[in-house]
């Protein structure tokens, strides 16, 4: 393949004097998430997603014929049932939950920095892609680029894979941006203030249960024991809340979920932990899911649906999903909080 066909041109660059002089951009990356909840459009998703080496790392020839031979068969209609409890009038949960989180850590950076950050968003999954957003920001004159994947915790097959799809994506450029990525934010102290302000306006709102669960998402321990920080990254997370919460060790507890396929993964899991906890007397159990940014299949589903039902089957009362920081103020606060630091030490002239 000739290389230079390959690379986008520096044209449109010549944007950046029609606007206002911009400094940096800021992508904010998510997942990514069906188009519609049909077996039809599920498909396409989970294909690129499952395809991906840094989510399952078997070898190519061998996944390839289980994922084309037997999963793509089965589970997209399976999975498209589960997105059509969750879909609302504006479409999936993850999508438009980024895209209002976009609009409101815009509008808070304009206010404190205006016209000198252009906020966008990519999925890595599915459109908006990551390569296409890169380019339009690229258009726009931005010759600096923030990106900052919405997971809190680093995990390779999370945000590792954003890098790669940045990394891919600079591969095609004849002149890439200066480039910061943000690896996590797990301990951000704005992060952490912002979950913990969450929680407490829930609860004064709400009441409270007898106890706190924070439910991550898991990942194969295999992942783990070849260095991927995530569960240690989790853990933290959990220990510097509950002290910001003041609960005590046996008031707050840690599971991980949406395991998928046979490998062991992260331990306790979500669903055995909820089971246990009605079966030991629990009966009003309050979950919180601080891996995830925004409101998604799995909270809304998997955890406000399905675990409610194993909860209230093994003889709980009352299972009540705290929702995600979203595009609440103090989601959007702390972010702000973490762009500006990132982007100190970029000198004001758009190169
Ligand atoms: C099979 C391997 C998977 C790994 C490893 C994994 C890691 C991982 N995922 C998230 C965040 C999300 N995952 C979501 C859905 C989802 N995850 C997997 C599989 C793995 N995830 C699948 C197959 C699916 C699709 C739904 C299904 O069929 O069950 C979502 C929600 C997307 C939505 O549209 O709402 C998010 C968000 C993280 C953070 C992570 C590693 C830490
Ligand atoms: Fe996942
Ligand atoms: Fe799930």
């Amino acid at each position: 393949m000739p290389r230079s066909n390959h690379y986008t041109g520096v044209a449109g660059h010549s944007g950046a004097s029609s606007i206002q002089p911009v400094q940096a951009g800021v992508l904010l990356v998510n997942l990514g998430t069906p188009t519609a909840p049909t077996a039809g459009a599920v498909r396409p998703y989970l294909a690129e997603f499952l395809g991906d080496p840094r989510v399952i790392d078997y070898p190519r020839w061998l996944w390839w014929l289980i994922l084309h031979g037997v999963i793509l068969r089965l589970r997209p209609a399976r999975s498209a049932r589960a997105y059509a409890k969750i879909w609302t009038a504006q479409g999936s949960p993850l999508r438009f939950g980024s895209e209002s989180l976009v609009a409101r850590l815009q509008a808070e950076l304009d206010r404190q920095q205006p016209g000198t950050l252009r906020v966008a968003l990519a999925m890595r999954y599915g459109e908006p892609s990551v390569a296409r957003t890169i380019e339009q920001l690229q258009h726009a004159g931005v010759r600096r680029l923030l990106v900052l994947p919405l997971y809190p915790q680093y995990s390779a097959t999370s945000t590792g894979s954003v890098i790669d799809a940045v990394a891919d994506t600079f591969k095609t450029m004849r002149w890439p941006p200066e480039l910061r990525i943000v690896n996590d934010y797990h301990d951000d102290p704005g992060h952490i203030g912002a979950l913990a302000a969450s929680i407490e306006h829930w609860w004064a709102a709400n009441g409270r249960g007898d106890k706190l669960l924070l439910s991550f998402h898991g990942i194969p321990e295999r992942y783990v024991r070849l260095g991927d920080p995530y569960s240690d990254q989790c853990q933290r997370t959990a220990l510097l809340l509950r002290e910001r919460l003041h609960l005590g060790e046996d008031e707050l507890l840690v599971s991980f979920q949406s395991r998928v396929g046979r490998e062991s993964w992260l331990h306790p899991y979500t669903d055995a932990t909820v089971r246990r906890l009605a079966a030991d007397g629990v009966k009003k159990l309050d979950i919180a899911c601080p891996g995830f940014a925004v409101d998604c299949l799995e909270t809304l589903e998997e955890i406000a649906m399905q675990n409610r039902d194993f909860f209230l089957a093994a003889g709980g009362e009352t299972l009540r999903y705290i929702p995600a920081l979203n595009d609440s103020v103090e989601q959007v606060d702390g972010l702000a909080a973490l762009v500006l630091r990132h982007v100190r030490g970029w000198p004001e002239s758009t190169g």
